[in-house]
């Protein structure tokens, strides 16, 4: 029996949430001068809280959209600041939250929602299946020169933080481009990218990239530097390139700042060709590789249709034990996609399709793992070629 109510948060129990949430990753309350950046994060309507006489858990959303393969931009609920009190885990509280909310975006028509997982274990069991997969690499600065065929690339210039804030938000909408997994940036999330720049211990560089045809790519990082005999580290936060002369550009700016050893770029797409800039690749080291964004088809059919495939028709039987709307057959091809009573060639859960929907892991690999059952084992090499997209699916903006 459940002994907590699950209800949206009012706006007097905004910054109470957000410090719940914060207390379960382990960190302290929100001070004082970091909260107008802080509350403006939390988009109204948007949190669900857990109360059983206190608030024992917390998550929220903020409204956005996602680009899915062919350049569609479907409507996507970032999910984030889940919490549940670490002395009333472990007792349905999450689950009854994330019933609260998918419930929520299924009643207001939001296809997609996705989120970024603490530990991979938890959101599968919701529908969430990791749909994108990130890189981190490492470039030993010292050992790192440019071919000499890399793009010349155009003017690179500073910005500064107020510039920053007043300038970003309109140029990163600009080169969001059509890669599967990116996600448009709402007023909900810039304010935490304002509150990391100016609240930063060591100092934030900003830098523009400008092309013949304006500015065309942005960069920004930190340098770590404590004393003149230690190395130092770059830590590049953002990294965007609408094309590859701003790429080769800003990599030409970033190898070239002085008093640098080791630059550390997370989170990156797997086919970004870095690498194949320098003289020697092996300057170049994968630190890890790992999962990315967490998608969940809220809608399935709508979420199917929006998608651009190639190749011969499959049959996917779907199911859904949480959203059981969804379960199905569904045939799916370029022309479009329907439900069908035909038989399914393969089956598989929503997670699973969730890890195939942005091309991120074939049709095969998650037959090889047993995450799809395939009825005609021929259908698997329709199904890859399908779901194919020729960019790797990547998100690059963290919530
Ligand atoms: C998108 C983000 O914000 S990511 C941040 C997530 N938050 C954190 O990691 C903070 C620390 N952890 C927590 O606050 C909590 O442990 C939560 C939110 C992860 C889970 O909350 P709980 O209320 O304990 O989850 P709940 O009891 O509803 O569990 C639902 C199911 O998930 C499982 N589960 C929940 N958390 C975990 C975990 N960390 N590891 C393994 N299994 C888990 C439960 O065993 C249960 O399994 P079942 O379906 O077989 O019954």
């Amino acid at each position: 029996m459940n002994d907590y109510t699950v209800r949206t948060i009012r706006p007097d129990e905004t910054r109470a949430a957000g410090d719940l949430f914060r207390s379960t990753l382990h960190l302290g309350p929100v001070k004082d001068d970091e909260w107008p950046y802080a509350e403006r994060m939390h988009q109204p309507q948007r949190g669900i809280g857990a109360f059983d006489g206190e608030l024992i858990g917390t998550v929220r959303s903020f409204d956005t959209e996602l680009t899915v393969p062919g350049g569609t931009r479907l409507p996507f609920a970032a999910v984030t600041g889940v919490g549940v009190r670490p002395d009333r885990t472990r007792r349905g509280v999450l689950r009854a939250m994330m019933r609260a909310q998918l419930d929520d975006f299924t009643t207001r028509g939001v296809p997609l929602a996705g989120l970024y997982a603490s530990e991979a274990v938890i959101y599968g069991r919701f529908g969430y299946g990791a749909a994108t997969v990130t890189r981190d690499f490492e470039i030993d600065r010292r050992r790192a020169a440019l071919r000499p065929e890399v793009p010349a690339g155009g003017e690179v210039s500073l910005l500064s933080a107020d510039k920053a804030v007043e300038r970003l938000p309109e140029l990163y909408a600009n080169l969001l481009g059509d890669r599967p997994g990116r996600m448009t940036r709402s007023p909900h999330w810039w304010p935490g990218f304002e509150r990391a720049l100016r609240r930063a211990e060591a100092p934030v560089t900003t830098v523009v990239h400008h092309g013949p045809g304006g500015a065309d790519g942005f960069a920004q990082y930190t340098v770590d530097r404590h004393h003149w005999s230690q190395p130092s580290e770059m830590d590049v936060w953002h990294l965007e390139a609408a094309n590859d002369d701003a790429y080769a550009g800003l990599w030409r700016y970033l190898l070239g700042v002085d008093l640098v050893d080791r630059i550390k770029v997370p989170g990156r797409p797997l086919d970004e060709p870095v690498e194949l800039l320098l003289t020697n690749p092996r300057a170049c080291d994968t630190v890890s590789v790992d999962d990315g964004l967490w998608l969940r088809l809220v809608d399935v059919p709508a979420a199917l249709a929006a998608r651009e495939y190639d190749g011969e028709p499959v049959v996917l039987e779907v199911t859904d034990p949480f959203l059981p709307a969804n379960s199905g057959c569904y045939r799916v091809c370029p022309d479009g996609v329907s439900r069908t009573d035909v038989p399914g060639e393969l089956r598989l859960t929503v997670d699973a399709l969730a890890m195939l929907y942005l091309g991120a892991w074939r049709a095969s690999a998650l037959a090889t793992a047993g995450r799809i059952q395939p009825a005609e084992p021929k259908a698997l090499a329709r199904a890859d070629r399908l779901f194919a997209t020729t960019v790797a699916a990547w998100c690059g903006t963290h919530f």
